[in-house]
C-alpha cells in the first residue's frame, strides 16, 4: 500500500537516491535537507515513515538529537536511521532511543525497500492493535448514572470477586455482555480469556464440538469454550433459547465439573466461571417445562437485573457522548455538537432496542451530519421519522390516531403523553419537569391529576 515517506538527508545524492527508489515502489515521498526543515515538513502533515541520515551535517538538530525530537512528539512514527561507514555503533545507539531500524551505506535497492516495508507494515500491526485495545476497552466502560446503574455498578463490584455463577437479565440490547464483560474485567480471572458464546445460535449436533472440543487426533480439530475459558469466564448468551438437548448437555458439565472431549474417552477438567443470560422470563418457561428447572438453579446462583433504557432516560445523555466519543475514535469522524433538541427528543424515545439501537443512531446521526458545519450542532431533522416522532406513545396508551379525536381529546392526549415523557425524562423530577415545561409544581401537579396520570 502505498505510504508517506519523508526521507532526512543532507546530501542531495543520498535523498534524491532513496526518494527515487521508494517512489518507483509507488510511495509518496518528501524530502528535507536539515532539522528544521525535516520539522516543518512533519508539522505539516505526519509521515507514515522517516528514513534520517545519522549525522545531519550542518543542521541546528544532529541525526540523534532529531530522532529525540521525533519520538517525543509522535512516538508512533517509524524512523529508520541511515548510517555511514563507521557510525554503526551510533546506529545501534538509536535502535536503543527508539529508531526502528537502520540502514548502512552504501545499501543495496532490495534492502532498503525491505527495511521500509516491515517498518510500515509493522507500524501499521501496532496501530491495529491499539485500537482494538480500545474497543475492547470500551466494552467494559458501564456509563450511566442512574439510581438503576449505580445499583448494577455495586452488585457487579460485589459479585466479581466471588466465583458464583451469575445470569443476567434484562431485554435485548440493554446491556448483559457488557454487565458481564464488566464482572470478568473485575474479578481475579480478568487476565484469562472472556469466551462468549450464543448457545441459541448453534445447533444441538454441533454445540457438543463447540463446547467440549475434540480430541487432538480427531479429523476436526478444535478446541472447545470450556477449554478455551480455562481460568476465565463462559458468557452462555440466551441461555432460553437452548434447545432442549442443549440444555440437558449444559446441565451435565455443570454436575460433573469435568467433560469428554468429541471423538476422546480422556476425562477433562477445567476451571471456568460461566455467566448466562437471558432476556426472557425463565420461571415462566420453567412452569410452561420450556427450559430444565434444575439448570436454572444451577446457572441463577446470583441473578443480576439490567433495566430497560426506557426505566433509565437520565442515562442517555451520558451514553449518547459516550458513543459520539466512539465513534470518533472508531471511525475518524470529527466530534461533533449535539443539539439540546436532539437530547430531548432521545430522551424521551422509549428505545425498544435499548441501549444498542440508541447506539445505532447516535452513530447514523454522526454519518448524517459529517458533511456540515462541524461547529453547528446536529439537529433533529437527522432523525429518522420513528424516533422523532413528537408523540412518543408510552406503553398501554391508547394507539387510536389523534387526528381521529376531536380537539379537546386529542388536546388531552397530547399533553398526557407530551408531560409523561417529560417527566420520564427527568427521572421522575417534578420540580425540574415542571421548571422545564414552563409551569408552577402545584399547577402541574394539578394537571397531572385531571389527565389521570
Ligand atoms: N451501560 C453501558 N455503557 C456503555 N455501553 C453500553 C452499555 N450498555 C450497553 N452498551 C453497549 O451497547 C451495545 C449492546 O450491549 P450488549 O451487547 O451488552 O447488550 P445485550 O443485552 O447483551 O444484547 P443481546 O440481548 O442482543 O445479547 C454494545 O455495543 C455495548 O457495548
Amino acid at each position: 500500500m502505498a505510504s508517506d515517506i519523508l526521507v532526512v538527508d543532507d546530501e542531495e545524492d543520498i535523498r534524491e537516491l532513496v526518494a527515487g527508489i521508494l517512489s518507483d515502489e509507488g510511495h509518496e515521498t518528501r524530502t528535507a535537507f536539515d532539522s528544521d526543515s525535516a520539522l516543518a515538513s512533519i508539522a505539516e502533515r505526519v509521515p507514515r515513515l522517516i528514513l534520517l541520515d545519522i549525522w545531519l551535517q550542518g543542521s541546528r538538530l544532529d541525526g540523534l538529537a532529531l530522532l529525540d525530537e521525533i519520538k517525543t512528539i509522535h512516538p508512533n512514527v517509524p524512523v529508520v536511521m541511515i548510517s555511514g561507514h563507521g557510525t554503526v555503533e551510533t546506529a545501534v545507539s538509536a535502535i536503543k532511543r527508539g529508531a526502528y531500524d537502520f540502514i548502512e551505506k552504501p545499501f543495496k535497492t532490495d534492502r532498503l525497500i525491505l527495511i521500509c516495508e516491515r517498518a510500515l507494515e509493522t507500524s501499521k500491526l501496532r496501530r491495529e492493535v491499539t485500537e482494538l485495545k480500545k474497543r475492547t476497552a470500551d466494552t467494559f466502560d458501564l456509563i450511566g448514572n442512574s439510581a438503576a446503574m449505580n445499583h448494577l455498578r455495586h452488585s457487579i463490584e460485589k459479585i466479581a470477586p466471588t466465583n458464583s455463577r451469575v445470569m443476567v437479565i434484562g431485554p435485548s440490547g440493554s446491556g448483559k455482555e457488557a454487565a458481564a464483560r464488566a464482572i470478568h474485567a473485575l474479578s481475579a480471572r480478568k487476565d484469562a480469556p472472556f469466551v462468549s458464546m450464543n448457545a441459541a445460535s448453534i445447533t444441538p449436533d454441533r454445540m457438543e464440538i463447540e463446547l467440549f472440543g475434540t480430541e487432538p487426533n480427531g479429523a476436526e480439530r478444535k478446541v472447545g469454550a470450556l477449554e478455551e475459558a480455562h481460568r476465565g469466564t463462559l458468557y452462555l448468551d440466551e441461555v432460553a433459547d437452548m434447545p432442549r438437548e442443549t440444555q440437558n448437555k449444559i446441565l451435565r458439565v455443570l454436575v460433573d465439573q469435568q467433560f469428554e472431549r468429541v471423538g476422546g474417552a480422556k476425562r477433562v477438567k477445567v476451571d471456568v466461571r460461566i455467566i448466562s443470560s437471558t432476556a426472557q422470563n425463565l420461571e415462566a418457561m420453567i412452569a410452561e417445562g420450556r427450559f430444565r428447572e434444575d439448570l436454572y438453579h444451577r446457572l441463577a446462583v446470583v441473578p443480576v437485573i439490567v433495566p430497560a433504557l426506557s426505566e433509565r432516560r437520565e442515562d442517555i445523555p451520558y451514553l449518547v457522548d459516550h458513543f459520539m466519543k466512539q465513534v470518533v475514535r472508531q471511525s475518524g469522524i470529527r466530534n461533533r455538537r449535539i443539539g439540546d433538541d436532539v437530547l430531548a427528543v432521545l430522551q424521551a424515545h422509549n428505545w425498544p432496542g435499548n441501549v444498542r439501537q440508541l447506539r445505532n443512531n447516535v452513530e447514523r446521526l454522526m454519518i448524517l451530519s459529517r458533511g456540515d458545519d462541524v461547529d453547528a450542532p446536529i439537529t433533529t431533522n437527522l432523525l429518522p421519522a420513528e424516533i422523532g416522532d413528537v408523540m412518543p406513545r408510552a406503553p398501554n396508551q391508547s394507539d387510536q390516531h389523534i387526528m381521529a379525536l376531536p380537539l379537546r381529546e386529542a388536546r388531552e392526549m397530547f399533553e398526557k403523553e407530551y408531560l409523561i415523557a417529560q417527566i420520564n425524562r427527568f427521572g421522575g423530577n417534578i420540580s425540574r419537569t415542571a421548571e422545564f415545561v414552563g409551569m408552577e409544581r402545584s399547577a402541574l401537579h394539578r394537571k397531572l391529576k385531571s389527565l389521570g396520570v
